[in-house]
């Protein structure tokens, strides 16, 4: 048992569990093709299988002359061909050696490449290699890389740069991915106004709103943008009731013990609700549930909160419910460059920075400030119930790994 359970929190762990579980259990059915240029960022329905050998063919390595190294006993050899890449040669002659360019094909007959570098032109043209040559040096050989057939990407990829330049590379225009999930994002507080609009007494401006939409467009979510949502219990019903063809109802705020927790009042009577109070720090208030049958998962207000929970909660959910498989950061181990000497409940993610190879901490640490997170390059997660000394070893998730 760890302290989140003894202090009757739900472990990180814990909660991670059971939103993948739920996720599992609404995955994403339909699929759809894309073109390769819409694919970034979209997640592989069908494994990818090559349809060709790579390379094609044999090619050269280098830049140099092509020869057959059984025909060759050291004398120098006449240049009969020079090919340049995308040619189709014709048979090396014997007795002779091809000009040869990188990424050409290798001539029938020949079966090892020399570098242009070591080798001498003589004066009537005839070239004399100057070291030993050892055979099939410098050729690529056919299928080298990737035989038909190959499984080189299974389904529950994510698509980003290198697989789109693999997908290229074997002469595939198109994919067949899941389709987007389509998340409404709703933002709750009476206090809070649109950037842009004068501030009133009272009033804050609506961070949460950008910064999920932003994270979840990068995600690859289609967003159904709800707008601020008033705390009044008619109103969110409405604003639920209008959003029946989405996949995710994502609400920030009002979910902790406050009167104006009408998100709660509303699952409740259409729906299900669960109030989890996790072992998280910042971000303990966390409502799970379903209106009217769509999911609904309610971020904790404070936008330090929201970062943290849909960083390390909501993101993998929605990955999971696109058929990911590995969903959760993998962050590295580092050495403290602070000491900790306040064990907590709760499992703390620390806006933190490298340096000198070492994470250090922004002074700011409170839940509701966005300007340490806009600092921090990563977040150093400190387990409940543990001190560190400087110099002690914990994981650092870079920012960098769960924003996208
Ligand atoms: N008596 C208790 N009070 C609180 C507890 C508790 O356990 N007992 N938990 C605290 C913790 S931890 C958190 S986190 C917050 C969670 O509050 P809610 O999720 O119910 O959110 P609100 O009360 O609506 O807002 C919290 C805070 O964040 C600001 N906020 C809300 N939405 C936005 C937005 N879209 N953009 C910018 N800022 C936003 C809001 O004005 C509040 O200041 O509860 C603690 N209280
Ligand atoms: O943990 Mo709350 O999320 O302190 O702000
Ligand atoms: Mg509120």
């Amino acid at each position: 048992m760890n302290g989140g359970e003894q202090s009757g929190l739900l472990p990180v762990e814990a909660a991670l569990q059971r939103l993948l579980t739920l996720a599992e259990a609404a995955p994403i059915g339909d699929n759809q093709r894309v073109g390769l240029a819409d694919a970034d960022g979209r997640v592989l329905a069908e494994p990818l299988i090559a349809g060709l050998d790579l390379p094609p063919w044999a090619n050269s390595a280098m830049d140099g002359y092509a020869l057959c190294l059984a025909d060759w006993a050291g004398e120098p050899l006449t240049v009969s061909q020079r090919i340049q890449a995308g040619s189709a040669p014709p048979p090396l002659q014997p007795g002779s050696c091809a000009r040869i360019f990188t990424g050409a094909p290798l001539p029938a007959g020949a079966d090892t490449v020399e570098m242009q570098e070591n080798v001498v032109v003589e004066a009537d043209g005839r070239v004399r290699f100057s070291e030993p040559l050892r055979l099939g040096q410098n050729v690529r050989q056919q299928g080298q890389e990737t035989r038909v057939g190959d499984h080189l990407l299974p389904a529950g990829t994510r698509l980003g740069p290198i697989e789109l330049g693999l997908a290229a590379s074997l002469g595939i225009a198109e994919l067949s991915v899941r389709r987007r999930l389509r998340v409404a994002v709703l933002s709750t507080g009476d206090e809070l106004v649109e950037p842009g609009l004068p501030l009133g007494p009272g009033q804050i401006y609506n961070s949460n709103r950008r910064l999920l939409i932003a994270w979840l467009r990068r995600l690859g979510c289609a967003v159904v943008d709800g707008g601020i949502l008033a705390d009044d219990l008619q109103l969110t019903r409405a604003a639920l009731a209008a959003l029946s063809d989405v996949d995710l109802i994502l609400s920030t705020g009002g979910v902790s013990v406050g009167e104006a927790d009408f998100l709660g009042v509303a699952l409740r009577e259409e729906g299900e609700l669960a109030l989890w109070k996790l072992a998280i720090k910042p971000g303990k208030p966390l409502t799970c549930g379903q209106f009217r049958g769509v999911p609904v998962i309610g971020l904790p207000g404070n936008p330090a909160s929201t970062l943290v929970t849909f960083g390390l909660l909501a993101r993998p959910y929605l990955l999971r419910r696109m058929g990911v498989q590995r969903v959760e950061p993998l962050g590295f181990a580092l050495p403290a460059g602070f000491t900790w000497n306040k064990p907590g409940k709760r499992r703390e993610y620390l806006r933190a920075r490298l340096q000198n190879g070492r994470v250090v901490l922004h002074p700011n640490q409170s839940s509701g400030v966005l300007r340490s997170a806009a600092w921090a390059e990563g977040l150093a997660e400190v387990l409940e119930g543990t001190t560190l000394a400087e110099g002690d070893s914990l994981r650092f998730i870079p920012l960098s790994e769960i924003l996208g």
